[in-house]
């Protein structure tokens, strides 16, 4: 049973999330897809190929935890990325992808590695449960790929093994984020663009 003021009340919220979004250039061209949890057993998430920087509350599908919907419209192609993450971690009521320009191209150039270390950074005491600077916060790097259920395998696998990963990388593609709420997500996302920038000044630096 969806309750329909609190849906509407999280479409509102998610739309004027994606319009800071795309103003900071991290969903363009109708890239991303954003959700939260409705309640124990569905989510709300995106329409699928509209504009995230001009959401309307009619812009918003409720999906269940298997990213079948159950209201009309057709949801993010992505869906089951985030009802992994639902689905997974009872805790998580809010998740947002984006297309920055800091995540497409540092898993790229990190075209190498299964994950990103980030470390000694005072900023990585805004993610929960870290408390210094002196922490290793891992930042999975996943392959892109069409096959949008075996991604969504693949993430449930690593974050059962890393319960208290942030964030996670898809090569050339995105940044998946997740928090307790919507504001919790925001944070996050902003810390996670933040030292992604920083990784990629130092690469300059150390050229
Ligand atoms: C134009 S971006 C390609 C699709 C994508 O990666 C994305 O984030 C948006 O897909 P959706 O189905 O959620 O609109
Ligand atoms: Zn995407």
């Amino acid at each position: 049973m969806i309750d329909s003021k609190y849906f509407y009340q999280q479409a509102v919220a998610l739309a004027a999330a994606g319009d800071e979004l795309y103003r900071r250039g991290w969903v363009p061209a109708t890239s991303g897809n954003f959700s939260c949890r409705l309640n124990a057993d569905s989510a709300i998430v995106t329409a699928s190929g509209n504009h995230k920087g001009r959401l309307s509350p009619s812009d918003f599908i409720a999906v269940d935890l298997q990213a079948k919907p159950i209201s009309s419209g057709k949801p993010s192609a992505e869906t089951a990325l985030h009802t992994q993450l639902y689905a997974r971690f009872a805790h998580i009521g809010a998740v947002l992808h984006c297309h920055s320009p800091a995540a497409t191209v540092l898993s790229m150039a990190l075209a190498d590695s299964p994950e990103l270390v980030l470390e000694n950074y005072e900023l990585l005491k805004a993610f929960d449960g870290v408390d210094t600077h002196a922490t290793r916060v891992s930042i999975p790097i996943f392959a892109n790929t069409q096959d949008i259920d075996a991604l969504a395998v693949e993430a449930d696998q690593y974050l059962a093994e890393h319960p208290r990963c942030p964030a996670y990388l898809i090569r050339g593609h995105g940044v998946y984020c997740w928090g307790k709420d919507l504001d919790v997500c925001m944070r996050n996302l902003e810390a996670v663009d933040f030292l992604l920038h920083c990784e990629l000044e130092r690469m300059r630096l150390s050229r």
